[in-house]
């Protein structure tokens, strides 16, 4: 049996991970955290950490893992460079999948952006459009940005020197050379995302829709069954999927 560590228990990620360990043959919830919980108390002999908070807690939660060799499944998104970094660095420690979405479905539409962007390097503008829920607090969502980094390289192109954040005012005429990202926020979107290649004459939109929170818990589970055979590093789910041999 797995044991497994649910941080931001009383989250709607939370929540349905509690959900998801409780009915797996093979894992058992060894405990479920909230704000103000004791965290190393609650780590000490689990066997992986589901983490889908914010980014601080995340890091605070991650560095009691590297000390108690605890394996971490990282969702949280909205972390910036230096936190990403923090990151790496604990994966030194301990081993570590971290995925801005856990889904199988995003992770296939990942190749086919992959492909699509190398085939379509000429003559297409390439727009990123997300939805989420009104609840969501960092934007875009670490999907769209993982989106337009894959892109980004297949392209050769530096995401941070192309990436458009949104447009107002006269914008002038479209520099070809940028990826744009439009973000969408209201009622219940579990979570919706389009890559658009708009070129002269057509348009190519490869596109994820979420209806149901557990494709997230679903993957954050085969992540965690990944990590058992790993004891340091920091891995992606297209490790855990085996898209990355
Ligand atoms: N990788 C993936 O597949 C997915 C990633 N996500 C990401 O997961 C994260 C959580 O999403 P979601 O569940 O919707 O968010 P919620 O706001 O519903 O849940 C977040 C949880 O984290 C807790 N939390 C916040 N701050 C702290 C802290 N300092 N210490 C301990 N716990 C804390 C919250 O507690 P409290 O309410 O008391 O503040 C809450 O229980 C987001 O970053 C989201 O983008 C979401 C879905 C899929
Ligand atoms: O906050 C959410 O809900 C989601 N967040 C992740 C993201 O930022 O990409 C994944 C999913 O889209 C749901």
């Amino acid at each position: 049996m797995l044991k497994i560590a649910v941080m931001g228990a009383s989250g709607r990620m939370g929540k349905m991970l509690i959900e998801a360990v409780q009915a797996a043959d093979d894992c058992a919830l060894h405990i479920a955290l909230d704000k103000g919980d004791d965290v190393r108390a609650g780590l000490a002999g689990a066997d992986v950490m589901i983490d889908f908070t914010r980014p601080e807690a995340t890091l605070a939660h991650l560095a009691v893992c590297a000390d108690l060799g605890v394996k971490a499944v990282i969702g949280t998104t909205g972390f910036d460079e230096t936190q990403k970094a923090e990151i790496a660095r604990f994966a030194e420690r301990t081993a570590v999948v971290f995925a801005p979405n856990m889904s199988v479905g995003v992770n296939v539409v990942l190749k086919l952006l992959d492909l699509a962007a190398r085939a379509m390097n000429e003559g297409f503008d390439i727009e990123i459009v997300e939805a989420h829920h009104r609840m969501k607090v960092d934007a875009p969502s670490g999907t769209a940005l993982q989106m337009g980094q894959v892109v980004a390289d297949a392209l050769g192109r530096d995401l941070k020197a192309c990436a458009v954040y949104g447009r107002e005012g006269v914008t002038g005429v479209r520099d070809p050379s940028t990826i744009g990202f439009a973000t969408v926020r209201g009622g219940d979107i579990i979570g919706d995302h389009t890559v658009l290649f708009a070129g002269m004459g057509e348009r190519i939109e490869i596109s994820h829709k979420a209806s149901n929170r557990t494709i997230y818990a679903q993957g954050s589970l085969r992540a965690a069954r990944f990590l058992a055979g790993q004891r340091v590093g920091l891995f992606g789910m297209n490790d855990v999927l085996g898209f990355a041999r």
